[in-house]
């Protein structure tokens, strides 16, 4: 089972401003409200895949009960402890020419919160993937994807983080089966600012040399690189569409690539899936849908001048 944890999950509330002068009231044009954190996003991914998995999360208050409720009109299977105060937060997009993100801090959340969701985790186990990602809420330690590592090690767990830097880079220890650094993340931790996959392939050898045994780094709409468990090198392009928005194209990456391994395909035909997913999602509204995924797959595998 492909488990996905989000420590402070949100509800994105997406609103399309025709302009955006601070200190000024600005007028949206239309808005949407999705349920999001990156855990989520992935878990809806994979639904929309038809590959089961179950959501682990923190949720509180209205804005936690609509959460909930929408996993399970989607049919996403999810195990959250509900704190008693606070209210799971709403994460502000400003879609213009540019988006503009005002997350919010989230709710706090006591040991007694915290032991009680690592209780249910200490139930995966051998063969199970686990997806730690989305930032750590302030009021939990900093390492806290490190000590769930720790506690599930040697149970034959597949770990994926998605995580920022010092995050991502204490997760290496684990020996995680994937991380996904986007190129401005990889350029924040070796000191530099490579764009395109070609300049960050030395970056994600590094990363694999650490231990990661597959580093996928995206670049947004100039594609990604892959350094898979084999020391072997890919680089996918993106197919070309209209940018609608970007919420969610990492995370539509990361699920792409985990359904395509776990179905046994190869770590070059699962980075183009991966590819087509994140490009899925960013022509789409919200997190992509199966139908459109099917026609990016497409339209990628034409440009690639791969047969379907
Ligand atoms: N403008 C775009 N055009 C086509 N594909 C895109 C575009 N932006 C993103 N993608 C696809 O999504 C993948 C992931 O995008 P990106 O590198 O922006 O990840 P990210 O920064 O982790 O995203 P986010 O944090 O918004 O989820 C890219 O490798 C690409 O396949
Ligand atoms: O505040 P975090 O946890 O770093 O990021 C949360 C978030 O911005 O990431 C997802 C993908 O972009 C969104 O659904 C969500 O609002």
């Amino acid at each position: 089972m492909i488990y996905t944890v989000t420590l402070n999950p949100a509800i994105d509330y997406v609103m399309h401003p025709l302009t955006l002068d601070m200190g000024f009231t600005n007028r949206s044009s239309s808005e949407e409200i999705h349920i999001g954190g990156n855990g989520i996003n992935i878990s809806t991914l994979l639904n929309e895949l038809g590959v089961s998995n179950v959501v682990l999360g923190i949720a509180a208050g209205f804005t936690g009960e609509y959460l909930i409720h929408r996993l399970q009109e989607k049919g996403i299977a999810s195990s959250f402890v509900l704190l008693d105060k606070g209210n799971t937060r709403i994460n502000v997009k400003l879609q213009g020419i540019v988006m503009t993100m005002v997350n919010g801090m989230g709710p706090k959340i006591s040991q007694k919160k915290v032991d009680e969701l690592l209780d249910r985790i200490d139930g995966i186990g051998e063969g199970d993937t686990l997806v730690l990602t989305g930032s750590i809420p302030k009021s939990l330690p900093d390492n806290m994807y490190d000590v769930i590592m720790r506690r599930l090690d040697g149970r034959g767990i597949r770990f994926v983080v998605d995580a920022p830097g010092d995050l991502l880079m204490e997760s290496l220890s684990a020996k995680p089966f994937l991380i996904k650094p986007n190129n401005h993340e990889v350029g924040r931790i070796f000191g530099a600012q490579p764009e395109t996959p070609e300049d960050c392939m030395p970056y994600a050898h590094k990363l694999h040399e650490l231990g990661a045994q597959n580093v996928i780094v995206s670049c947004g709409g100039h594609g990604a690189a892959l350094v898979d468990e084999n020391d072997e090198e890919h680089i996918v392009p993106t197919a070309k569409i209209k940018l609608v928005n970007a919420t969610g194209a990492g995370d539509s990456m990361v699920a792409g690539f985990i359904a395509k391994v776990n179905e046994g395909a190869s770590f070059e035909d699962a980075l183009i899936f991966a590819s087509a997913c994140g490009t899925a999602t960013a022509g789409s509204k919200a997190i992509a849908k199966r139908s459109t995924i099917d026609r990016v797959v497409k339209a990628l595998h034409k440009q690639m001048g791969i047969e379907d």
